[in-house]
């Protein structure tokens, strides 16, 4: 069997042509187009890519995306005015700080700080805190992709037995969390593993939802998938000739599952598309809207 590919390079855009209304509507109502700032802290290249391309994806959305540069000798103070600034700024209704930070700046003080309202990551302890309880308010883009990305092309999640490799507050949590939310994309069983986690392949052989965010590259191998089953590949390595890979093996899974996703164009450009649409929420619920 070949599996079909969930193609989220293709579902981004067209989410992104679907905010234009959203956008326009907010344009018209405070007289602005909806603002994100992405804060990059040093000169970390795959930092620096990420970020240019939601930028761009921003941009083509019209939505006003700024970048803020600041050099990697900041302190956590100076970074701390800035996000102080930002959330003081009605032009700004998503502010994202990219992960990584140098070391020395504690990431929990930012994120702590960001005003939940603009936090179009989702990172902050009350949006997390509001998705445990079942009330999502801004969820983390990356597990919010998968599951868009999911919907989109009709897979049923409902009583799936689903594995997720990885507990990272960014992935691995949240996508557990959002998999298990009651009704609409949620429902499934959900199992997390970790690196303490025992016999990890025999797990994931259970598996009729996989979602990998190990950070491994390679990390699952195609025997491990249960025959079709849907396959989510988070991760996203760069190879030494240049090329993009994932912590699946893709050669082999998609000889077993139903459905993949593709790296790159796949969970990566959902990334994105999630955080565009976090951020004209926050625009329609700014001023009273
Ligand atoms: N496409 C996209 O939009 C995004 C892609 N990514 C990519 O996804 C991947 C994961 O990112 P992120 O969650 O931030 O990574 P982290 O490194 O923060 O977390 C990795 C998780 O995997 C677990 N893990 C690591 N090694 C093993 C192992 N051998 N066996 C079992 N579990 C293991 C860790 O366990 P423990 O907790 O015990 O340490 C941890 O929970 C990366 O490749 C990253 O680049 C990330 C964000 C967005
Ligand atoms: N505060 C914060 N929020 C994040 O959401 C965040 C972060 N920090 N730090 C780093 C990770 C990683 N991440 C990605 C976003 C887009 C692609 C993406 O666009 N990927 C393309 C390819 C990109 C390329 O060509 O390198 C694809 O998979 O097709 C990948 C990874 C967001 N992250
Ligand atoms: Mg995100």
């Amino acid at each position: 069997m070949s599996a079909r590919i969930l193609d989220g390079k293709e579902t981004a855009r067209a989410i992104r042509g679907e905010l234009a209304g959203r956008v326009a509507a907010v344009r018209d109502r405070l007289g602005r187009p909806p603002g994100l700032t992405a804060v990059l802290v040093g000169d970390d290249p795959a930092s620096g890519i990420y970020v240019k391309n939601k930028e761009k994806a921003a941009g083509a959305a019209g939505i006003a995306g700024e970048v803020r540069r600041l050099p990697g000798s900041t302190s956590e103070a100076e970074l701390l005015d800035v996000v102080d600034a930002l959330n003081a700024d009605p032009k700004v209704d998503g502010i994202l700080v990219q992960l990584p930070l140098p070391k020395g700046i504690d990431p929990d003080r930012v994120i702590d700080r960001i005003l939940p309202a603009k936090d179009v990551d989702g990172f902050h302890p009350e949006n997390v805190g509001l998705l445990a309880i079942g009330r999502p308010r801004f969820a983390s883009c990356t597990p919010l992709g998968v599951v868009e990305l999911l919907r989109r092309h009709g897979v049923e999640v409902r009583g799936a037995r689903a594995v997720v490799l990885g507990r990272s507050n960014i992935v691995g949590k949240p996508m557990a969390m959002l998999l298990l939310q009651k009704g609409s994309v949620g429902d499934a069983t959900v199992t997390v593993c970790h690196s303490a986690s025992r016999d990890i392949p025999a797990i994931v052989r259970e598996a009729d939802l996989l979602v990998a965010a190990v950070g491994r590259p390679g990390f699952v191998r195609g025997d491990w998938i249960k025959p079709g089953a849907v396959v989510v590949d988070v991760g996203i390595h760069r190879r030494e000739d240049g090329s993009l890979c994932g912590d699946v093996v893709f050669e082999e899974a998609s000889e077993v599952a139903s459905w993949i996703t593709p790296v790159p164009g796949g969970v990566g450009p959902m990334t994105i598309a999630m955080l565009l649409s976090n951020t004209v929420a926050a625009a329609e619920r700014a001023g009273g809207g």
